[in-house]
């Protein structure tokens, strides 16, 4: 059966999604149409598909409610392969932007909303240039994988840590290094990574710290999307792994260029442990509509 798709494209740094509106949960694509919507050939093109659905109408949405009542609104993340993901920092900010800018949420900057993930409630705080949101508690997974990408001369390591989402962020010599590899295919994990993981390749700035903040610049794979321009829980990864290099004397506040333009990464102590937060744009590029 086809259907009528009413969308708004939007993006976060160049990390670019599809968006539309389904309050009462009537319009669940397979992943089958959400890789044909995303497919930048033969569909509307993005690395990922975010459906707003109110909590209440998606199974998922209990859980969330249980945990936050105010959470009216679940992210529904999709890949640009039709996968389902937790979370995605970018998308969730593009999200909280498209709410407000098509009236299905009042937030006046300086004000922050709960919104649902797969990973949990995360709080989106308007600002007055763009979002922040709390990505809430950070792991170290213990995995660390040998990492081979095409035009890195030597495996690397890589460090695990779980922000809802997986992510290996390894480590590499420079930034010729760093420009030089090949991420139309994805890095090779070894031991693999059961449900795989985002993979982000990072170089310090030299300084590494300066006036208190902390520098890298970061390449991003994306599980089930493939290289992208950004990658904001990836960008809080690869903070959050300098920073564990780095030492003690390290900074919690940083900055990640990334291909895509440039995002803010904040480590704070909150009541459950050390939460990480990150900050950036959001902008709605145009509107459409497709049948699926
Ligand atoms: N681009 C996102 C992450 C999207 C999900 C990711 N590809 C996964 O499968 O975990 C971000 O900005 O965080």
């Amino acid at each position: 059966m086809t259907d009528t798709l009413l969308f708004t494209k939007g993006h976060g740094t160049g990390n670019d999604f599809v968006l539309y509106a389904d309050p009462d949960g009537e319009q669940t694509l397979e992943a089958s149409r959400l890789a044909a919507v995303a497919d930048r050939r033969f569909g509307v093109g993005g690395d990922g598909v975010i459906r707003a659905v109110r909590s209440a109408s998606i199974p998922e949405g209990a859980a969330i409610l249980a945990e936050e009542p105010e959470a009216e609104w679940f992210m529904d993340y999709a890949n640009a392969d039709g996968s389902v993901a937790e979370m995605c920092g970018n998308g969730i900010r593009v999200f909280v932007h498209y709410l407000i800018e098509r009236g299905l949420l009042e937030l006046a900057p300086g004000h922050s909303v709960p919104i649902g993930t797969r990973a949990g409630v995360r709080d989106v705080h308007r600002l007055a240039d763009g979002y922040a949101v709390d990505l809430g508690r950070w792991r170290l997974t213990g995995d660390e994988p040998l990492v081979r990408a095409r035009e890195l001369p030597v495996a690397r390591p890589g460090l695990g840590i779980d922000l809802g989402n997986p992510h290996v962020v390894v480590a590499v010599a420079g930034d010729t290094e760093l420009d030089g590899i090949d991420l139309s295919r994805a890095p090779q994990l070894e031991p693999a990574l059961a449900g795989g993981a985002n993979v982000e390749f990072v170089v310090p700035a030299d300084p590494l710290v300066r006036d208190g903040i902390g520098r890298i610049r970061m390449r991003v794979h994306e599980r089930g999307s493939g290289e992208t321009l950004s990658c904001g829980t990836g960008a809080a990864a690869a903070a959050l792994a300098v920073r564990h290099w780095a030492g003690s004397s390290a900074p919690n506040e940083w900055r990640v260029e990334v291909p895509g333009g440039v995002l803010g990464v904040r480590m704070f102590a909150a009541e459950d442990g050390e939460h990480v937060a990150l900050s950036g744009p959001a902008a709605l590029v145009f509107d459409g509509e497709l049948t699926v």
